[in-house]
């Protein structure tokens, strides 16, 4: 008897297990290959350490054994054999319950080891983990998959790069044009420095309020002081005393707020052309050029450097367009989604024949005729017949218009574009129009092809009626389109809607929907053949025949929906039943439910029961047999409403 133990190649033990044969190790083997798995470990390895050659039994996408993740170990072998063990690049295991030596050892170790075992970062088998990952990555694959992606988003990664280094250039220029900045002072600065008269030279901005002065010093030590003492020698003065001592410069600097002596540069790391900045105030450039000229200041006005009017320029339309910039995109989602041509349906997606469509004959012998005609089967050009532009599919709701229409695209065998009238709405006015426009485009481009408009209401109301000039728009565009296939083009129309009479007369006319079929309610056989079609894979207690006659007699009125959806109803109470397959009286629920709701339990047992009473003697035997319950929410067959 052998131990076998299944060791990730990060060290941690997964499980264990006791084996007595070789044929019992393949069994576990798989049962631990499914474990694996299941753990994200997709292949397992199996080293029998007693051979010098470690045997691998499977995993059939293991290239290699060092690549494997998981080894399954002769646990008895290892404890005997360590050092073969080791040396085949195994790690002992890791867990208490093996009983090996480890963990014997484990036992006798002090607390603090134990504790650190316990809470250690395991950094060795996580570093094995990462190098093995990292030697699965290959440069070659990762190149493939830039290059597939690149290929698939040109066009955004085109774009995302040019806005990149749209800003990234702007950003360069914003820094290189950046110039030494002056210092900005108040007015009153200015208007005192001025009085002093340690002012040397002032500029005036042309076009903008910005003063710039220098000061009369030039080191950049005397720049500071000059200034304290220019201010504290203005303190003094307004204080009343003439004579400008030195001490009292001193007792005035002191005096002087600490923070207006910061606004002044302590530094000059990078000398600015001026040195103090300051805005003009309104009404005053009188007293200004009169205090300057009295003392005999050079002053002159200049306009803005170019460089500084181009960076003024560039930030304010960037600070606008950065609030437009969602706005812009919602606008360019709409203008591309209104763009994107219809759908595109192959034929061999559509899975639907016409042998699914049922209860609707005369409607079927009508699309079918077209259906030959577009494959050539009948010659109508011979007699000098045009194939029909537009087919209009008229009926109440559920009855089968869209089944039709992709039974039609199914069987054709040519292009099917599939849109919903709705999608012609558009938020722009215009943009209706030119999706019609692209629709017909692309058809024509397919041709033979068939256009399937679904709800055509939507766009096709009449007109003049409401003051929604896009959809009119639309709607005219859909007029001209029909009118402009030639004779041997062949392009069908076939449309749907639920509302004729809310139809423009327009559409309706010879020569575009110039074919209405009526797609009415199916009558008893055609619900029956309908059910037929849904239960074709339904299994059943009971015979198909006589459960679709039983339904079809019990639900008239009803359309193909309707059945299809008693027929899924029935199929959900029979797997919430847990049964296997769908009894008579999971459809007999189906049908309450569809024709009186979930909760609507009074009116069941008279209505339905006397339909049922009076179509099948039988049947009264069962309603009173379960009319023994008490609880009053049975059906008339006596079973018992899930809801
Ligand atoms: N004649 C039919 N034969 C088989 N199944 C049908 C029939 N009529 C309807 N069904 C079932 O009902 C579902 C809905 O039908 P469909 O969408 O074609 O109805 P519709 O007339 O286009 O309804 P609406 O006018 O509301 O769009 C279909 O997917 C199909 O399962």
């Amino acid at each position: 008897m052998a131990c076998f133990s299944v060791v990730c190649n990060n060290g941690f033990l997964i499980s264990q297990e006791t084996l007595e044969a070789r044929g019992g190790k393949t069994r576990s083997l798989a049962r631990y290959r499914a474990f694996c798995s299941s753990f994200q470990f997709p292949s397992i390895g199996f080293y029998d350490c007693c051979k010098s050659q470690p045997r691998l039994f499977f995993n059939d996408k293991l290239s290699s054994l060092t690549n494997g993740k998981c080894v399954l170990r002769d646990y008895n072998c290892c404890k005997s054999q360590r050092g073969l063990a080791c040396n085949n690049g195994i790690e002992p295991p890791r867990s208490g319950n093996t009983g090996d030596k480890q963990t014997y050892l484990g036992k006798r170790e002090n607390g603090y080891v134990r504790w650190r075992k316990r809470f250690s970062l395991r950094l060795r088998p996580r570093l094995r983990l990462l190098s093995t990952r990292l030697k699965m990555v290959s440069i070659r694959s990762i190149l493939s998959n830039i290059s597939t992606f690149l290929r698939k988003n040109i066009r955004r990664v085109f774009l995302s790069t040019s806005i990149s280094l749209a800003l990234g250039a702007f950003c360069l220029f914003l820094k290189l044009s950046a110039l030494p900045a002056p210092k900005v002072v108040p007015y009153s600065d200015l208007i005192l420095s001025l009085q002093n008269g340690s002012v040397s030279r002032v500029l005036l901005e042309e076009g903008s309020r910005r003063i710039f002065y220098n000061m009369n010093f030039q080191s950049a030590e005397n720049t500071e002081t000059s200034h304290e003492e220019s201010l504290a020698i203005n303190v003094a003065t307004k204080s009343g005393s003439d004579i400008v001592a030195t001490d009292d410069v001193l007792k005035a600097s002191q005096a002087l707020d600490v923070s207006i002596l910061s606004r002044f540069p302590r530094t000059r790391a990078s000398k600015p052309e001026w040195q103090y900045s300051t805005r003009k105030i309104d009404h005053d450039e009188k007293f200004l050029l009169s205090l300057m000229r009295e003392r005999g200041i050079t002053y002159s006005s200049a306009p803005q450097s170019v460089v500084t009017s181009i960076r003024g320029t560039l930030i304010t339309v960037i600070s606008l367009w950065i609030p437009l910039i969602p706005l812009m995109w919602l606008l360019y989602r709409q203008l591309s989604a209104a763009n994107s041509p219809a759908r595109k349906r192959q034929p061999n997606a559509q899975m639907v024949g016409f042998d699914d469509v049922e209860g609707v004959d005369a409607a079927k012998v009508e699309l079918m005729e077209i259906v030959s005609c577009l494959q050539g089967d009948v010659n109508y050009q011979k007699l000098g017949a045009k194939l029909p532009r537009g087919v209009l599919l008229v009926g109440p709701p559920g009855t089968g218009k869209t089944l039709l229409a992709r039974a039609v695209a199914g069987e054709a065998g040519v292009p099917f574009f599939t849109v919903s009238a709705s999608e012609f709405v558009e938020l722009f006015v215009g943009r209706g129009a030119a999706r019609i426009r692209d629709l017909f485009n692309v058809a024509r481009k397919c041709a033979p092809s068939i256009i399937f408009i679904d709800e055509l209401d939507a766009v096709g109301g009449k007109r003049g009626r409401s003051f929604n000039d896009e959809r009119d728009q639309t709607l005219n565009q859909l007029l001209t389109e029909m009118d402009g296939f030639d004779s041997g083009m062949k392009v069908v129309v076939i449309a749907a809607t639920n509302r004729p009479e809310a139809l423009d007369p327009a559409l309706c006319r010879p020569g575009r929907f110039s074919r209405k079929v009526l797609v009415g309610e199916p009558d008893a056989e055609g619900r029956k053949k309908i059910l037929a079609v849904h239960l074709r894979g339904v299994p059943l207690d009971e015979d198909t025949h006589f459960i679709c006659e039983l339904v079809a007699s019990l639900t008239p009125g009803f359309v193909g929906a309707d059945l299809a959806n008693i027929v899924n109803e029935a199929a959900l109470l029979a797997a919430r039943r847990g049964n296997e397959k769908v009894s008579m009286e999971d459809i007999m629920e189906a049908i309450e439910r569809a024709k009186f709701g979930i909760n609507d339990k009074q009116l069941r047992p008279s209505t339905l029961g006397k339909e049922l009473e009076k179509l099948f003697p039988w049947i009264p035997s069962l309603v009173g047999r379960n009319d023994t319950r008490q609880n009053g929410l049975q059906g008339p067959l006596g079973y018992q409403t899930l809801s």
